[in-house]
């Protein structure tokens, strides 16, 4: 389904991605991993042309995603869920769910029994959501436009470990539901047991991948100081 080779992006001068490869299956769950700063939002912004990649090559489903403006990338069914939660303050909890929305499998009542959160606060501004709560509209908002590919950037940094758990259960049923996915956590031992495959960056290049069972303890120390 998305297929990264080896790409290489630039902040101005400075190199930030030095090759990066990942693939994602249709209905796979792939987590992307690796510590602070080695590369894993820049290969998010790459993939959606926020921060174009110069070298390298990314196609979803067969088309070419690497020259296209961000706007069209969107429009290919990639659907972002970007660090820092953003939601349209000023909106309601509906009406951000529906802002965006594309027909599709994932409809409102769908994502309300994912997060019954957000049916009861339907008539609330986003604004005067919980951060928890914030996320969780954050992700059914991007559900809502249909992605054939979802991204989630960090989704359960800095979130109280109740709320936390309440977001893995709803991607592990996001997951059972066929929904793609692919996923930057830190959340090890959350994440290891719903994704399909993992891949490591290291110094902006790609420096490992495999099933989550081969994560032994020598790359989780070497890769990932855990
Ligand atoms: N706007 C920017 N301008 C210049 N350099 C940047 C910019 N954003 C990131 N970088 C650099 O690019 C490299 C990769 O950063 P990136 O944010 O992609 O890492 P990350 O793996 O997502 O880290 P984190 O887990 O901290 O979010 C780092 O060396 C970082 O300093």
């Amino acid at each position: 389904m998305l297929d990264i080779t080896d790409i290489e992006t630039f902040y101005g001068p400075s190199q930030a991605l030095f090759g990066v490869s990942l693939h994602v299956g249709a209905g796979e769950m792939v987590a992307l991993m690796g510590r602070n700063g080695m590369g894993k939002t820049t290969t998010i912004r790459s993939l959606f042309g926020l921060t174009p990649a110069h070298r390298g090559r990314i196609t979803f489903e067969s088309r070419d995603l690497r020259r296209l403006p961000a706007y069209r990338i969107a429009q290919c069914g990639l659907g972002l869920v970007p660090e820092g939660r953003r939601c349209f303050p000023n909106l309601s909890v509906r009406e951000n769910l529906m802002v965006t929305a594309r027909p599709g499998p994932w409809s409102r009542e769908r994502v309300e029994a994912l997060f019954p959160q957000l049916a009861e606060r339907r008539r609330q501004m986003a604004a005067t959501l919980s951060g928890g709560e914030q996320q969780m509209l954050a992700i059914g908002r991007a559900l809502m436009t249909n992605p054939r590919l979802m991204v989630l950037d960090e989704a359960t940094e800095g979130l109280a470990p109740v709320i936390r758990q309440e977001i893995w259960s709803a991607l592990r049923l996001i997951k059972a539901q066929g929904q793609s996915t692919l996923i930057v956590d830190k959340s090890l031992g959350e994440l290891l047991p719903v994704v399909d495959h993992c891949t490591i960056l290291e110094k902006g290049r790609t420096a490992w991948t495999g099933p989550p069972e081969a994560l032994d303890a020598g790359i989780r120390d070497r890769y990932l100081g855990v």
